[in-house]
């Protein structure tokens, strides 16, 4: 649970599994908290899922991808992403969950999306 809401969590490896979630997610979830990893870079089918959702998504990055090599400077991600939180470590996830509550439950809040 974060606050009143609830989190379902997934960790995989594998492209399939995951657009698989995300399209679970577009029937069954409000935000979308994401960290695409390699993902982020080349999967076009990863990022056709995510412009279906129609809710905000949060793309997470331990690291600082611009500060990387260059091949990470371009998120596929990012292009759909509400917000981008890159270098803060694992810290970022808990920025984002607790940025996502409030926009969740905020009625006064618009998100760009
Ligand atoms: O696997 C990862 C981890 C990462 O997404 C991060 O969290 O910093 C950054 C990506 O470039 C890399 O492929």
């Amino acid at each position: 649970m974060a606050g009143e809401l609830p989190v379902r969590f997934l960790q995989t490896n594998g492209e399939e599994a995951l657009i698989n979630w995300v399209h679970e997610a577009i029937d069954e979830a409000a935000g979308i908290v994401i960290n695409p990893a390699g993902l982020s870079f080349q999967a076009v089918s990863l990022y056709d899922a995510l412009k279906m959702f129609p809710g905000p998504i949060f793309e997470v990055h331990i690291s600082n991808i611009h500060r990387r090599e260059p091949i990470y400077h371009h998120s596929l991600v990012s292009k759909v992403a509400t917000v981008v939180i890159a270098g803060l470590g694992a810290r970022g996830y808990e920025v984002a969950v607790a940025e996502m509550v409030r926009m969740l439950t905020d009625k006064s809040e618009k998100t760009a999306k």
